[in-house]
């Protein structure tokens, strides 16, 4: 069985080297099997009627219309946390260099000539315009405690700050890799009372739109410094551009700018650098490759977005159902099957909101058996797995 994936903006090495010789990789692959992708925007792409997955090498999925794609029986992955430390060694430079400075401070000494005094004596003389305070016994407030926020909170312990966090769809799993001196408070307000300097690790969706704005900024202290590695549409350019400009908000840190952003007071811009270091690119398309090759190969699903995790054993044939997560689904499922004259030897079924996946060991499928399936209302697509 050949599979075609088409690769989207730079996919690294180490994962496109994972798929077998029954894979063709090529970014301009027609009606591929998957779409590998990183940031690129899928919103405006129509989808072939073979595509049965995509797979973000990254945490956000907004470049991806999920509501489409599980309309059409497409499952999207991410993921998870395989490029954090670079996003969390990215939020501790801009920590550092926007409360020291740095960024004027650099530009202001690469004017710097030889004349009447030296570079040496005016260094001494001009520096004080740059001094800015030390980030131990500060306090930092993050705004989402996942994969990212997580690790920021650690690394920020660990330099002596104080931190302070809220996350309303906080894990078990995720509360307990946070370092115990850090305070979970139930709203996003105690924290930007609190915060010194705020982060936000946050998913941009619906509710997260412009979550940072003027009436947010309004209850932060003076001179916050804000920091925003996460995506460009969770702050309000105009409310945060006018807090710059009256000194209520002292920096914006984001890797997001944009046309009204990027050459506005006390900015420090990056062009969505978080996850670029070698090794998260890496630990990404892998994690991605490997997600696919399991999904296309045995129907598994791990780390999907808009589909349950499932996986099944099986001796006989796979089929694998996505389906609407409404009653009496797996009854009419198994009554055609049954009616088919065929036995299920082994089945599980998982659901996520609105959607459903059932796997299905079959001795016996027929084409038939498949049609019946696929004609079923709620059904979205049957996929059949050969051992
Ligand atoms: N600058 C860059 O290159 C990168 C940016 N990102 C961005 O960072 C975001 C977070 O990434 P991860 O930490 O890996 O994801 P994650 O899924 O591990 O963590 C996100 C956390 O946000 C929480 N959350 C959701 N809505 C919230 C709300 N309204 N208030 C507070 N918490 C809320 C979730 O419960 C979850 O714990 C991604 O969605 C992506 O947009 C991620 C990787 C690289
Ligand atoms: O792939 C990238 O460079 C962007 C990463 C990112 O924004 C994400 O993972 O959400």
């Amino acid at each position: 069985m050949k599979y075609s994936i088409q690769t989207l903006n730079k996919i690294s090495k180490a994962g496109t080297d994972r798929f077998c010789d029954a894979y063709t990789i090529s970014d301009d692959a027609k009606d591929p099997d998957a779409i590998l992708v990183r940031s690129a925007s899928l919103h405006d792409t129509s989808f072939g009627d073979n595509l049965k997955a995509i797979a973000r090498a990254g945490a956000g999925v907004n470049n991806i219309p999920l509501d489409r794609c599980s309309e059409a029986g497409i499952c999207v992955f991410n993921t998870p946390g395989a490029n954090a430390n670079a996003v969390k060694e990215l939020v501790l430079t801009g920590l550092l260099i926007s409360s020291r400075k740095i960024p004027e401070a650099m530009a202001w000494a690469a004017t710097l000539k030889d004349g009447e005094t030296s570079v040496a004596k005016q260094v001494e003389k001009g520096k004080s315009q740059f001094a800015g305070p030390e980030i131990k016994g500060k306090t930092l407030g993050i705004i989402g405690l996942g994969a990212i926020g997580a690790l920021v909170a650690n690394a920020a312990v660990a330099l002596g700050m104080k931190v302070v966090g809220t996350d309303p769809f906080l894990s078990v799993g995720a509360a307990l890799r946070l370092d115990p001196s850090v305070t979970v408070v139930k709203t996003q307000d105690d924290v930007f009372a609190a915060a010194d300097y705020l982060t936000i690790h946050v998913p941009f969706n619906k509710d997260t739109e412009g979550m940072i704005n003027a009436a947010a900024i309004a209850k932060m202290k003076d001179g916050v410094r804000v920091l925003n590695y996460a995506r460009g549409e969770l702050v309000n350019d105009e409310d945060m551009i006018a807090a710059l400009e009256s000194g209520k908000v002292a920096y914006y840190c984001t890797d997001f700018p944009n046309a009204k952003t990027c050459n506005a007071k006390h900015i420090i811009a990056t062009p969505h650098l978080g996850a670029s270091t070698p090794e998260s690119e890496d630990n990404c398309a892998s994690m991605a490759a490997d997600e696919l090759m399991a999904y296309l190969e045995q129907g598994d699903i791990r780390n999907s977005v808009n589909l349950p995790n499932a996986q099944l054993q099986a001796v006989y044939t796979k089929v694998c159902v996505i389906h609407r997560n409404v009653p009496a689904m797996i009854s009419a499922l198994t009554s055609v099957i049954g009616e088919a004259g065929a036995n299920i030897e082994n089945m599980t079924n998982a659901s996520k909101k609105d959607y459903a996946y059932t796997i299905l060991d079959i001795d016996g499928v027929t084409d038939g058996m498949i049609e019946a399936l696929t004609a079923i209302d709620g059904v979205l697509r049957v996929r059949v797995i050969e051992k």
